[in-house]
């Protein structure tokens, strides 16, 4: 792949290839007048419908502009904002999508045999209009604009939509019936349903268990309903997360499923043996999605997305350059035997795409949110101002070069997604999501594991990973306070003093200073002696209570205040325990008379080894 020559070596050259911005060369059409049927102004052929469209307004300048151009006489408007104030004019379609026409401006008309004054610009123009959906479609996650709307660019997953997948033949036949799709994150759960809303005829509704209630669920499966009495339109209902309704919530989509009538697609995360009303599950079939793998394509997948991201930078680039540096651009491709995509290609390199691959674990989401940081990270130094005119040691002879360049090119040319700058993108993203979400669970619970397992190495990692990305120290603190008793308890009961310690230095001298005594709390809880057997004992005390019938206090045990009291026997037979040479073995019973002899403590259940090597209950 060849890279751009330096705008300064390279003369700008005389081809007349635009370049091709969306993937399509746009090179501006040859373009005839006709008259327009209504006002009779000269205008474009190919913009005659955009000009009855808009009443026949505004419109003079484009015909104008193309009028001087095709009769050769050097004339073009005077600010690139004359252009854009035609709101629109730009813009024509072709196969259904908008592109942007590439107004050709001549500063002397392009020859043939252009020599060192001579130079043919071709300068690319987006109307307002092209650029707000520009910014708008940037402004969507990576992810969510590389998301594929057929099953040619889903990739995995072939077991269900390969050739001869069972979810293949009912895809294409539209006869997906209900069914659960369950799989780790960013593995297509959601991508293969929204490709099934596009190729069935039934009506599509997507919800989602974060974003929608359980009402609003009914009245969507009510109105599916309806839809079907009255018109026969099948629904079908992707619920996202379907795990997060309760299994008496999922009661709910029952009768529905159970018609027919409407088609749920469930997905979901969790096994949905455990998560899934079983009743539905029954009803439902359930297919597992894998994890993604090089295997499966993933490299694909990351091409596709790193080219509409570089497509970006590219669009934005070009809005920087100068005349000369279009030119280059322009001719470098019109010379070379490249396509855009191979140059866009080239600048993901392998090592970036291995990167990506082995970082994610499977996970597309993951693999396209790194790839979207790393290479907004390069856009950063390719469009920042800073260098535009900043070396001071150049030569006068240089700067006055220079100011044909803005350098942007150069630094377009050079930039690369690396396999370095993925890794650094992935640390970023990822310390960005420890804070959010079940990520912040999934850390503080690998921190409580690790030193209920005694780990202290892995207990300090987990704390380093949360605190480093930004928790708050109390929220640790609060946890190790339980911790203290809950796997420590009475084996060590320094424990609970040292973790409320911890806390009141948190709250006394906050971060970054007192990581460190979150540090030392955290190493000797781990190093501690465990014992949850208060904690499985007030477990059991728990359940006793608020299952079993609430006996009254023995007599003996009650206090007796008053006289009245007293008469009627508050407190007879109570053993005052120090008055007994043994106080604590004095014969005497303390639990209500139906819990007589009950055991909470010590009987927390432990596995042994088995001579087979297994450990059991
Ligand atoms: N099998 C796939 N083929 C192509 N792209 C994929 C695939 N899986 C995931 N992706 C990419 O990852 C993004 C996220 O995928 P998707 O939303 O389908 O994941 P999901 O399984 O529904 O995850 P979650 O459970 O987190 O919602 C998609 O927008 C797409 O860009």
């Amino acid at each position: 792949m060849n890279s751009f020559s330096s705008p300064k070596a390279k003369r700008p050259a005389t081809g007349s290839n635009a370049l091709q911005r969306q993937g399509s060369s746009l090179t501006q059409p040859a373009s005839s007048l006709v008259p327009c049927p209504i006002c009779g102004k000269s205008i474009a052929e190919w913009f005659v419908n955009n000009h009855l469209d808009n009443e026949c307004t505004g419109m003079e300048n484009v015909a104008e502009s193309l009028s001087q151009q095709t009769s050769g006489k050097r004339k073009h408007a005077d600010t690139v904002d004359d252009f854009e104030d035609i709101d629109g004019a730009a813009l024509f379609q072709d196969n259904g999508e908008n592109y942007m026409a590439d107004m050709n401006r001549h500063d002397s008309y392009p020859s043939s045999s252009a020599t060192s004054n001579q130079q043919h610009q071709q300068i690319s123009f987006q109307s307002r209009k092209d650029k707000v959906n520009a910014a708008v479609q940037r402004s969507m996650p990576l992810a969510e604009r590389a998301r594929p709307v057929s099953l040619d660019d889903f990739i995995g997953q072939k077991e269900l939509v390969g050739p001869g997948g069972i979810l293949r033949a009912l895809v294409l036949q539209d006869t997906v019936p209900s069914i659960i799709l369950w799989g780790p994150c960013g593995v297509g759960k959601t991508t293969l349903a929204r490709i099934i809303a596009h190729t069935t005829k039934a009506q599509f509704k997507e919800m989602g268990a974060t974003t929608h209630g359980v009402a609003d669920v009914r009245k969507a499966f009510e109105d599916a309903k309806n839809l079907f009495q009255f018109s026969r339109q099948r629904t079908i209902i992707f619920l996202d997360e379907i795990h997060r309704f309760t299994k008496s919530q999922q009661d709910i989509f029952l009768p529905f499923v159970e018609r027919g009538t409407i088609t749920l697609i469930g997905a979901t995360t969790e096994n949905p043996s455990f998560r899934v009303n079983s009743a539905l599950l029954s009803r439902c079939r359930v297919l597992t999605l894998e994890k993604l793998s090089l295997k499966d394509g993933m490299d694909k997948m990351i091409r596709r997305a790193a080219r509409i991201k570089w497509r970006d930078i590219l669009d934005m680039a070009c809005e920087q350059m100068t005349d000369t540096e279009l030119a280059t651009l322009n001719s470098t491709f019109g010379q070379n035997d490249q396509t855009l995509d191979e140059w866009v290609d080239a600048k993901t390199n392998p090592g970036a795409i291995k990167w990506l691959i082995d970082l994610s674990d499977g996970d597309g989401r993951s693999a396209i949110n790194t790839l979207e940081i790393g290479i907004q990270g390069l856009s950063t130094i390719i469009l920042s101002d800073d260098s535009m005119y900043g070396n001071n040691q150049k030569d006068e002879e240089d700067q006055a070069e220079d100011k044909q360049s803005s350098g942007v090119l150069e630094r377009l040319d050079a930039a690369k997604l690396t396999g370095e700058a993925v890794k650094a993108a992935f640390q970023k993203t990822h310390l960005q999501y420890d804070r959010q979400g079940d990520e912040h669970y999934n850390l503080i619970s690998a921190l409580h594991k690790s030193v209920r397992g005694g780990d202290a190495d892995a207990a300090l990692y987990w704390l380093g990973r949360m605190l480093v990305s930004g928790e708050e120290p109390l929220y640790i603190a609060r946890r190790l306070i339980r911790m203290a008793s809950e796997d420590i308890g009475m084996a060590d009961s320094a424990a609970l003093p040292l973790a409320v310690s911890t806390y009141q230095a948190c709250q006394m001298i906050g971060m970054p200073e007192c990581d460190v005594n979150l540090a030392h709390c955290v190493a000797y809880m781990a190093k501690a002696k465990k014992s949850v057997d208060v904690y499985y004992a007030y477990g059991q005390v728990k359940q006793t209570v608020s299952e079993e019938f609430a006996y009254p206090v023995p007599i003996h045990l009650r206090n007796a205040p008053t006289t009245l009291m007293k008469e009627m026997g508050y407190g007879d037979g109570y053993k005052y325990n120090p008055l007994y040479p043994e106080g604590t073995k004095v014969n005497q019973e303390y639990l209500p008379r139906g819990l007589k002899k009950r055991k909470f403590m010590g009987e927390a259940p432990v596995m042994t080894l088995g001579e087979d090597g297994e450990w059991r209950l």
